[in-house]
């Protein structure tokens, strides 16, 4: 087959073909080389029984493929354990690598280690490994199966997603963060707006990795394929990575939607139950459920479960304590997290406010264990899910925002911004 004349190409399209055998575009159906397979301790079990069953085959190259106990961890009941420990057991038979229990929440973990890098394309049995996009790697999610035939095979198949820009102008005023830029963004694309597609973002040097990472794991919200933020300035180069320059999109390519985000107009924002595109002003809000008594706040998952987050919410909670009848439950997305803040005094500071520390991990995030709802109960959390039943019972409502903005509504008990907390001197 003759290459197509060259047309310019978005960032799916120049990745996809440098990793493929020809130019492709949108609608192609490109055949690639997959650089790493990250698979989940939920879905190891029938990642497992794939490779070993129906295809009869062990991993290609070992040193692609990662296995993380991260969703259910430590163990909550004996099948869960059972599962877990074929896992570990798979791991040593084939020699993929395995990231055991208190590691840390999988895209985070990959991220630290090295296992998504600039022009790459990664593959995880999780919808979130979107996430990857923060460092320009293709990253997706698949099932079971086509996460077994990678595997097997080193490579996949994938039908080339179309574009969708999105660029960001102006700079965040104080305390508004990548959270409300996420949120906002899956509000202007809506919750199935971008099905299919890989979101684009143009960011300029703005964003750390951690920022930029935010802003890809939400991209999945609005149906996306992937989300690619576009290396800007020194950022990814700082953190060590080397950026070919054929992973940048070309002026003129084609897009399905163009859309603007002014960064200097953007007030903190919520997303009120039970989608994610359902987003509000924070201010809005807190006068709305002005008498609501909040039962949880969770800070943490592979959305703001990073240093800077912690960072964010030790900020708000520093010499203060949680409102007395709420939770706060802080799980740091890594043992790595965990140890920062540990050594600079910010897990201290919100064990004084009154805070939970879990085992680094996706903690109650998918009400599975560690923190689930009971009826009725409210919860202001930092994940990216408020789905109906999403951390417990199917009466339970989930509001989703930043770390400083969850650690102030810790403070008053109810919906709140960190301006409310920080009015007030810490007391003596
Ligand atoms: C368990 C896993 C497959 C699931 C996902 O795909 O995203 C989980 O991480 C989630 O956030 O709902
Ligand atoms: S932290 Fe939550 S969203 Fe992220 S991978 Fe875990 S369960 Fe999924």
């Amino acid at each position: 087959m003759t290459n197509p004349t060259p047309r310019p190409q978005t960032m799916a399209e120049k990745i996809l073909s440098r990793r493929g055998t020809m130019a492709v575009y949108a609608g192609d159906l490109a055949v690639v080389e997959v650089d790493q397979v990250m698979v989940v301790d939920s879905i190891a079990q029938s990642f497992i029984q794939r490779m070993q069953q129906d295809l009869n085959a062990t991993p290609k190259y070992p040193e692609r493929v990662s296995i993380v106990i991260d969703h259910v961890a430590p163990a909550s009941t004996v099948s869960v354990a059972q599962a877990q420990k074929e896992a570990r057991e798979y791991a040593a038979q084939t020699g993929v690598r395995l990231f055991d229990v208190g590691r840390g929440i999988c895209h985070q973990v990959l991220m630290e280690e090295g296992l998504a890098r600039p022009g790459w394309i990664v593959l995880g049995s999780d919808s979130h490994s979107t996430t990857y996009g923060a460092v320009a790697a293709f990253g997706t999610g698949m099932g079971a199966t086509d996460i077994a035939l990678a595997a097997a095979s080193g490579k996949t198949w994938l039908k080339v997603p179309e574009s969708v820009k999105v660029t960001f102008t102006g700079d965040l005023r104080a305390g508004v963060s990548a959270k409300d830029v996420a949120l906002e963004m899956i509000r202007r694309l809506g919750a199935d707006g971008a099905t299919y597609q890989s979101i684009e973002m143009h960011a300029g040097d703005r964003f750390t990795r951690g920022e930029r990472m935010t802003l890809a794991n939400l991209c999945v919200e609005a149906g996306a394929k992937a989300g690619l933020v576009v290396p800007g300035g020194e950022i990814l180069t700082a953190y060590g990575y080397d950026i070919p320059d054929w992973v940048y999109p070309d002026e003129g390519a084609t897009y399905v939607q163009s859309i603007e985000i002014d960064l200097a107009n953007l007030n903190p924002r919520m997303s009120a139950p039970s989608e994610v595109d359902n987003v509000f002003d924070v201010a809005d809000l807190r006068e709305q459920l002005r008498d609501q008594h909040v039962d949880q706040v969770f800070i943490g998952t592979c959305t703001n479960g990073r240093i800077e987050d912690l960072h964010a919410a030790a900020d708000v909670l520093r010499g203060r304590r949680v409102a007395p009848g709420t939770r706060l439950l802080v799980i740091p997305a890594s043992s790595q997290v965990m140890e920062d803040a540990m050594a600079d005094g910010t897990l201290l500071t919100l064990q004084r406010a009154g805070a939970v520390l879990g085992t680094p991990g996706c903690g109650p995030c998918m009400g599975r264990h560690q923190g689930v709802l009971a009826p009725g109960e409210v919860c202001v959390s930092t994940s990216n899910r408020n789905f109906i039943g999403r951390m417990g019972d199917k009466d339970a409502h989930i509001y989703l925002a930043s770390p400083a903005v969850a650690a102030a509504t810790a403070v008053m008990g109810r919906v709140a911004l960190p301006e409310d907390v920080l009015a007030t001197p810490v007391p003596a």
